[in-house]
């Protein structure tokens, strides 16, 4: 058991912080961080984002009427103090533990979490949607408050909001919470825009003009049209209006502040309150704030994994043997390999350098691979426009992610059979990041849209031949190949690279005629492999194959596996309706071929968080579940034959 400070541990609700004087904020933000530097150390969990918006949240929390004034994290990984205080103190060591509470927020887990969040930049609009809503229900005194990172402010879907924010004008605050971080340093020309406004002498000098109107004003009492009015005539005189960014859509920019005063950002906050319209704060913090090595080291700490609180040591497994890399790496790696012998090859990433690997390739060869912020959208485009030249883009995105750029792939790249190859990180469970992280749906997206070949390694081994078969020109159409987070199985991964015939699949392991036929496509194979060991041992001799291609299927291996065996378990990391056993089901359907065929995978309802194991194994489709379903299906078939 943690046990919270002295007076962190008063606090059960935001009601609690209230009572508190405003001096005293000062200590529990700090016990607050303790908390968070106490329980992430030893559970695990997104660490850098919470450190920095400590005050932030500590004063927003204060200042506002939280639940009944709306409250929306943008991406959700900085929402553990948040967290904290609106009673979930006791259960945040379950955070991201199956069964346990969730790592971000989740309307379902509290009242206090308006918005579920995971993917990046909503909350701008969901915000702006509360704020309608209000509006129209006449609630006039609710507050809508959106906290955003300048990462997640680079994405399209946050200007589109602030578009429609800036036109209607309700009544919203956009917190932006500025630590000059993504995962990895923040990229594009808007950082350049918020570096710059932060150490511009003229926009001090506006803010602290600003802030003397409204200290003075504060004292005179709350009167919101007339502080509104001092406001825009304080703004209007310092031409901001013609020179903010904000400003030209709208908003009233403040700021910027640091965000790390809690006081200040308690006085701050209240003032902004009677304020009516939308507007932008400009909060400047440092993300892993008070925890020195996060603070040197951001995208280390971002997500570090258990660590030592004393001496900061990242506990990481020890083992004597070599062990398998992360499909990360192989894809990262083998990309460099690409790109020296074929200078047509790019590489692309949405913001997740490290994530993907990528910034191997980006160290190596600057100029030919890019991370364009959180942008999918714009990342799948971009790959068809370079594409449409004679490039031959690697575009690296999370599964889940891709789910954003889907438009893209249909209508830049599919349609026009443009040679993008699509490299689909964290595809299948994805662990403890939990629902909107898993990525289930992407064989069955993909498999629907004309020209594109779609893929899954069974190992590192397969991944790149898959990579290496992909950028030939033979092949120069939309190709997508899947694989998931962790590790693969080969310690010795770096295998000569050899082309793969599109859509043929691999036998894994022969099995007794008139059994039972295991297809499995991508990793998840490697636990086929283990049942169908343990099935030998009890004296059934099962059928593998490695079907290795979602789309085009391998259709004489399909027709041959039909013809061979009486029944057919089809096993996958992805969603059911629609995905790869739908696709062998569809064929042997069409074939007319009645081989009874059971499918194991990720089921038509929302899988929660846990390991990845524990989820296989919930749904049905670790070692164990594999094997049970075979003696099932066999039992099946041999009891159909007695009838
Ligand atoms: C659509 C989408 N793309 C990528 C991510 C992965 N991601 C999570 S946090 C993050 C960085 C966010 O940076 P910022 O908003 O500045 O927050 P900070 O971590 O700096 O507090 C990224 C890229 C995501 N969650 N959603
Ligand atoms: C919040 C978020 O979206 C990322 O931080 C994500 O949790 C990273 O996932 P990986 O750890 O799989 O890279
Ligand atoms: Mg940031």
């Amino acid at each position: 058991m943690i046990e919270p400070g002295p007076l962190l541990a008063t606090i059960a609700s935001p009601d609690d912080l209230k009572k508190l004087a405003p001096e005293q904020l000062v200590q529990v933000s700090q016990e607050l961080r303790e908390f968070i530097i106490d329980t992430v150390s030893i559970y695990g969990g997104h660490f850098g984002a919470s450190l920095g918006v400590v005050e932030l949240t500590v004063a927003l929390h204060y200042v506002f009427n939280t639940p009944y004034d709306q409250l929306v994290w943008d991406v959700g990984h900085q929402a553990y103090g948040h967290k904290i205080l609106t009673g979930r103190r006791d259960r945040f060591p379950t955070n991201r533990r199956y069964g346990g509470m969730s790592g971000f927020p989740k309307r379902s887990e509290s009242e206090y979490d308006a918005f579920g969040v995971g993917h990046s930049s909503t909350s701008i609009g969901a915000a702006l949607g509360m704020a309608v809503a209000s509006d129209y229900k006449k609630e006039f005194d609710r507050q809508h408050i959106a906290v955003i990172g300048d990462g997640a402010m680079t994405a399209g879907m946050s200007f589109e909001a602030l578009n429609h924010a800036g036109d209607i004008r309700n009544n919203m605050i956009v917190v932006l919470n500025d630590n000059c971080m993504s995962i990895d340093p923040n990229v594009g020309a808007l950082k350049e825009y918020l570096t710059d406004i932060t150490t511009s002498r003229t926009y001090n000098k506006v803010r602290d003009e600003l802030w003397n109107v409204l200290g003075k004003l504060s004292k005179f009492g709350p009167n919101p049209q007339q502080i509104a009015r001092k406001v825009e005539a304080a703004m209007k005189a310092t031409l901001l209006k013609q020179s903010n960014l904000f400003e030209a859509l709208n908003f009233r920019y403040f700021g910027p502040v640091d965000g790390h005063d809690v006081q200040h950002l308690v006085a701050v906050l209240n003032d902004l309150k009677s304020i009516p319209g939308p507007k932008l704060l400009h909060c400047v913090t440092v993300k892993g704030k008070g925890y020195a090595l996060a603070e040197k080291d951001q995208t280390l700490w971002h997500a570090p994994g258990l660590f030592d609180k004393i001496t900061g040591e990242i506990f990481t497994k020890t083992h004597t043997a070599p062990q398998p890399p992360k499909y990360q790496d192989v894809f990262g790696h083998t990309l460099l390999e690409l790109a020296q012998a074929n200078d047509k090859i790019m590489g692309v990433t949405p913001a997740m350098p490290s994530g993907s690997s990528l910034n191997i390739m980006m160290a190596a060869m600057p100029e030919r691979a890019f991370d364009v912020g959180i942008a999918e959208q714009h990342a799948v485009t971009f790959s068809a426009g370079l594409a449409t030249q004679g490039m031959v883009p690697f575009c690296n995105i999370y599964s889940s992610f891709m789910q954003r750029g889907y438009d893209q792939v249909v209508h830049d790249v599919a349609l026009q059979n443009l040679h993008v190859v699509f490299c689909l990180d964290r595809a299948g469970f994805a662990g403890a990041d939990g629902p909107t992280h898993h990525g289930c749906y992407d064989l069955a997206y993909m498999r629907c849209i004309p020209n594109i070949v779609v893929a899954a390694p069974m190992n590192e081994q397969e991944l790149r031949n898959l990579m290496y078969t992909a950028q030939l020109p033979e092949n120069a159409g939309p190709f997508s190949i899947r694989y998931p987070r962790g590790e693969g199985v080969m310690p010795a991964w770096r295998t000569p690279l050899q082309r793969v015939a599109i859509g043929t699949g691999r036998v894994v392991r022969e099995g007794e005629a008139g059994g039972v036929a295991i297809l499995s496509i991508g990793h998840i194979g490697n636990y086929a492999v283990k049942a169908s060991e343990a099935l030998a041992a009890e004296g059934f001799n099962v059928g593998h194959y490695d079907m290795r291609f979602c789309k085009p299927l391998d259709e004489e291996m399909l027709l041959a596996v039909a013809r061979r065996y009486r029944a057919i378990v089809t096993v996958e990391d992805g969603c059911l309706p629609g995905g790869f056993g739908s696709a062998v089901l569809e064929f042997l359907s069409e074939h007319g071929l009645a081989v009874p065929v059971r499918r194991l995978g990720i089921p038509d309802r929302v899988v929660e968080h846990g390991t990845q194991d524990q989820l296989y194994k919930e749904c049905g489709f670790d070692a164990d579940g594999i094997a049970q379903a075979v003696r099932e299906m066999s039992t099946k078939v041999a009891l159909r034959e007695l009838v």
